[in-house]
This record gives structure tokens, C-alpha cells and sequence, in this order.
């Protein structure tokens, strides 16, 4: 009742004010000028106002059809040139590669649309911070993806990634691939693993958990995300092989109980597993059997063939070589393994064709 009371004494106080006018009553423009609308198109006409309203009119409108397609490419976009046919046997004395796949057709890469451009992906790589893992990351980056780094530092170094910190499409993350991650990506390179005898046999139990727990951790990770998932393997899952050169056909000649089998059993594993989420879950997997790989940003303790006679060159000490010198073995330089042009035994071929 107190603010009615006050909301009525306030309009007898303006109802007083109205009836002495000090200035003309307000009236809106329309009504008090009749004659303002040629007077508004004259306006326009004037000074070339209409054209430059349409020229702004069609910036505008060209931004916003082409500001969606603007943010989904990458800085540079250079596509790899991607093969349409493949041979699943494919043998190779460099590199060698396993692959599968259950519906090509509905591939991610599949579904972009033509002339859109490449869809820019986001990528996990587990052990991205390693000697092959970098320059993976690297490349990726390169092409416009976002990429997401897995390690735990055991072998990989902050190094290697450190030129791309600061990078917006960028992420590292300090993760043992053993525990469980959740992580939105379109794609996983799985390559976190201790890969030169000095450290995979440092702690043996732990590389062949890393083997089994991490890769199921990733295909799990896989089947839930709908991603498609490339497992690095090696040429040891031949173990000590009967034929020469190494059919993908061929199963090998491996010790289970040997000194290695923590690698050599531990990536047999992992190849098992992946076949079977591939098979079971229908997630979509490659592998790649990868050989002696070497590069910049190998480890000058890594205890590999390259690394050992290159650091022993640099300290002009005699380079020691194992055994009758007999054996053989196929070298591939590093950034050939990741994306070499117009050849097909390469990561990218191998990920990102519908196979
Ligand atoms: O100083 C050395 C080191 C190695 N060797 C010999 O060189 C050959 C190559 O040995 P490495 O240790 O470099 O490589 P390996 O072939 O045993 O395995 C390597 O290749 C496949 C990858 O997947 C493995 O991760 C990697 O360890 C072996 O026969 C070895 O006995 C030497 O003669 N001298």
C-alpha cells in the first residue's frame, strides 16, 4: 500500500509539471516531419552512400561463408599423395608393413567432402617425444593437424618437441601409456616403447607391460573414440629368422623365454590384440613392422648398430662390430618412415589411406 501510495503522489506531482509546459511536447520524428522519408532516400543517394552500404554488405556476407571452412585448414596444407591401390602382402627389404582394415569405404578420410580440402585432424602419438616420435609429431604439425603428445619421458626427451611449445595446435602430456587416458582424437600413433636392446631390457617387465597394458589402454581408447589406430611393431617379431627378406606371410622364428622376448613377444602381443579389436570391435587398425630406423635425434647411448659406430667414429675409437659381422639388416632414414613422397611404406600412406 506504501508504494502505491508513493507511485500515486509521484504522477500528481508530473501530472503538474505537464500542465505548465516549459518546451514543446515530444513528438516522434515520423510524425513531426511527414515530408523525412525522400528526404532519407536523398540521404542515401548522396556521396555514393548505397554503394559503399553494398560493398559492405558483401564482405561481410563472403567472411562468414568462408570463415568455417578458413578455420578447419592448417597453415600449410600439403596432402601426401595417397595411393588408391594396395597389395596386403606388400614385402619390402627397407621396410615392411602389415595393414588392415574392416570397412575402407566408411574410412574417416572418406568422409570429407570434395573440395572442401583436407579435414584438419587431432592426433595422438603415444611416445611422441622419442627419436621416431618426434619427427612424426613434426610432420603432422607440418601438414596442419593438431597433435597430442603421450610419454613418460623414459626414453623420449622434452627436447626433441621443444620447438613446438607455444605451438596453438600443440599439446604435450606427461602420461605412461600403462594407465588409461581419455582423449577426443580422430587418429592414434601408438608408439610408446623402449625400442633399443640397452633399454628395453633394462627393465623387462615393465617393456612388456607397456606392450600389453599400453596398447590395450590405446585400443580401448580407440574402440570408445571411433579413432583409427596404427601400431608400431618391429622386424624383431621374426625373431631370428629362417627366411631372407621376411615375408608379412612369414611368422617368424621367435624365443619366448629369450633375453629380447620382452620386446619380441611383447610386440607379438600387441599385434594380437590389434587384430583382435580389429576383428572383434571392428576398429580400424594398421601395423607397421618397422626396421632399423636412424636419424637425427637418435640417442648416442641407444646402443643400436648407427648409434654405436657413429659415436664411436666421433671418439676415433674402433668400431666394434658383433659377432662374425655376418648378419644383415635393412637401415631406413627416419623422416622416410614418417611420410616419404610418392612411395607407399610410410606412416602416412598407411594411416590416412581408405587401403
Ligand atoms: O655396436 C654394435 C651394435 C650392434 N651390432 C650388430 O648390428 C646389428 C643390428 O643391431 P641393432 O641393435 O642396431 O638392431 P636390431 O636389429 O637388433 O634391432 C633394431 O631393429 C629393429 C627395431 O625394431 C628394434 O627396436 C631395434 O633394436 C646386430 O646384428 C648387432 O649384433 C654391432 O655389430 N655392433
Amino acid at each position: 500500500m506504501k508504494q502505491l501510495h508513493k507511485q500515486s503522489s509521484i504522477n500528481h506531482r508530473r501530472d503538474e509539471e505537464i500542465l505548465i509546459p516549459q518546451t514543446p511536447p515530444y513528438s516522434p520524428k515520423s510524425l513531426k516531419h511527414p515530408r523525412s522519408l525522400p528526404r532519407s532516400i536523398n540521404y542515401l543517394f548522396k556521396e555514393q552512400r548505397l554503394l559503399f552500404i553494398f560493398i559492405g554488405i558483401l564482405i561481410g556476407s563472403t567472411f562468414f561463408i568462408l570463415q568455417p571452412t578458413l578455420s578447419r585448414l592448417g597453415p600449410t596444407e600439403t596432402h601426401p599423395s595417397i595411393p588408391k591401390s594396395f597389395s596386403n602382402n606388400v614385402v619390402s627389404h627397407t621396410q615392411e608393413f602389415s595393414v588392415s582394415n574392416q570397412n575402407p569405404i566408411h574410412g574417416k578420410m572418406g568422409r570429407v567432402p570434395v573440395g572442401i580440402g583436407r579435414r584438419r585432424m587431432r592426433i595422438v602419438v603415444t611416445g611422441g617425444a622419442g627419436f621416431v616420435g618426434s619427427h612424426l609429431v613434426d610432420k603432422l604439425i607440418g601438414r596442419g593437424d593438431e597433435v597430442i603428445v603421450i610419454d613418460n619421458f623414459f626414453t623420449g626427451r622434452k627436447e626433441n618437441v621443444v620447438h613446438l611449445f607455444g605451438n596453438p595446435r600443440f599439446e604435450l602430456i606427461r602420461h605412461d601409456v600403462v594407465e588409461p587416458i581419455l582423449l577426443e582424437v580422430d587418429q592414434i600413433y601408438h608408439l610408446a616403447c623402449p625400442a633399443s636392446p640397452v633399454h628395453y631390457k633394462y627393465n623387462p617387465v615393465k617393456t612388456i607391460k607397456t606392450n600389453v597394458m599400453g596398447t590395450l589402454n590405446m585400443l580401448g581408447l580407440a574402440k570408445r573414440v571411433g579413432a583409427r589406430f596404427l601400431l608400431t611393431s618391429t622386424s624383431e617379431v621374426y625373431g631370428d629368422p629362417l627366411q631372407h627378406p621376411q615375408k608379412e606371410t612369414y611368422w617368424g622364428n621367435v624365443n619366448p623365454i629369450g633375453e629380447r622376448s620382452c620386446y619380441d613377444e611383447g610386440k607379438r602381443t600387441a599385434e594380437t590384440l590389434t587384430m583382435d579389436y580389429h576383428r572383434g570391435d571392428g576398429v580400424e587398425v594398421r601395423i607397421a613392422r618397422i626396421f632399423n630406423t636412424y636419424g637425427p635425434r637418435m640417442c648416442l647411448d641407444d646402443g643400436r648398430v648407427v648409434s654405436n659406430f657413429v659415436a664411436q667414429a666421433i671418439r676415433k675409437q674402433p668400431m666394434t662390430v658383433y659377432g662374425d659381422g655376418k648378419q644383415t639388416r635393412s637401415f631406413q632414414y627416419v623422416s622416410d618412415l614418417v611420410c616419404l613422397p610418392v612411395y607407399y611404406h610410410n606412416f602416412f600412406w598407411l594411416m590416412d589411406s581408405l587401403l
